[in-house]
């Protein structure tokens, strides 16, 4: 988490126009240390710890207030030397570091330049059939489709620290953390070029929603609510014959049982905010996309496409 100084000195970055934050200046110093770049003395200066703060500087920048007013030279030499540093590391940021300004950029996390996507999550309980009908979407609409689970699947795939307890989860049925979660559909946010997005299959609980919400100021414009009998989700998930292993009878009750405990209370929630658009989800795939279309559907091509003209 940020300390209160690290926010000041943010702040202070942003006051003079710089993109870089302390806590990406470790990462900054290291590219520095990698390029073996050659930097004037004063720069070099520059004390950058490992955790990236500039410690021993910007607390010794002379305050408004008090007996530190008026600017020694000693303290006008320093401000030179720090805002030359700065210049050093931005444009180093850029050039070396093209894609971390990007990302800040692009943020999914309300920062001042950011343009939030669009956000349509997409809830049902498990076999609802949110994947089937998230690919018809994606066809009509122009959507981007991100499914936690998979992004959940391809993590214990690619091999990272996470995957043992990721895997164990999803075997158990249970919930995966907020954090590794929403890490992974941030990044899969950010790298993608599209604005509109649908996440299917999160958030989960109360504590996926909130976080969410936190961490990236992003509210969605609706939930998609695929409702479904438990005995037709049953039968749907015995014969989905993915390979997956958390499709047997076993985890397939507990599955259940998580989504009337933790996931029904997050679509209840939105209910109360007029968020929710449900569906049949009983029907077969053709019909169940019908009444997803007249969701999607404007309201004006709505009164278009039903106007009959009596002569
Ligand atoms: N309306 C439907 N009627 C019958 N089978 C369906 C329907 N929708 C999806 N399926 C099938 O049910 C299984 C689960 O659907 P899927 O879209 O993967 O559900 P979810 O993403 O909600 O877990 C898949 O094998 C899919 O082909
Ligand atoms: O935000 C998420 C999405 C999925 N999962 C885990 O991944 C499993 C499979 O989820 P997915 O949405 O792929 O399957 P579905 O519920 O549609 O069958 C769940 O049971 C959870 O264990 C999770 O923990 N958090």
């Amino acid at each position: 988490m940020m300390m209160v100084n690290e926010e000041e000195d943010d702040e202070l970055l942003g006051v003079l126009g710089y993109k870089v934050r302390l806590s990406e200046m470790a990462e900054v110093a290291l590219k520095l240390e990698q390029s073996g770049t050659f930097i004037g003395s004063d720069v070099a200066e520059v004390p950058v710890h490992k955790d990236g703060r500039l410690d021993g500087f910007l607390p010794d920048l002379p305050r408004r207030s008090g007996r530190n007013r008026l600017m020694s030279r000693a303290h006008k030499s320093r401000i030179i030397n720090y805002v030359s540093s700065l210049s050093y590391f931005n444009e180093l940021l850029s050039t070396t570091m093209g894609s971390t300004v990007d990302a800040a950029d692009k943020g999914v996390n309300g920062t001042a330049s950011a343009k939030k996507p669009t956000v349509i999550f997409v809830l049902g309980g498990p076999g609802s059939g949110k994947g089937t009908q998230c690919a018809y979407i994606v066809e009509h609409y122009g959507y981007t489709h991100l499914s936690a689970g998979d992004l959940l699947r391809a993590e214990i795939k690619s091999g990272s620290e996470n995957g043992t307890m990721i895997q164990n989860m999803i075997k158990e049925g249970k919930i995966v953390p907020s954090e590794v979660t929403i890490k992974l559909l941030q990044k899969a946010i950010q790298e993608n070029g599209n604005d509109k997005f649908l996440i299917d299959g999160f958030p989960r609980n109360e504590e996926n929603r909130a976080a969410f919400e936190k961490v990236t100021e992003i509210e969605p414009k609706f939930v998609l609510f695929f409702d479904c009998p438990e005995e037709e989700m049953e039968r749907r998930l015995l014969g989905r014959n993915q390979g997956r292993e958390d499709d047997n009878i076993e985890t397939i009750r507990k599955r259940f049982k998580v989504f009337l405990e933790s996931s029904l209370p997050v679509i209840q929630y939105y209910q109360a905010k007029g968020k929710v658009r449900k569906i049949h989800a009983a029907k077969p795939i053709e019909d169940v996309f019908q009444e997803v279309k007249a969701v999607f559907t404007p309201e004006a091509e709505k009164v278009k496409n039903n106007t009959c003209v009596i002569l």
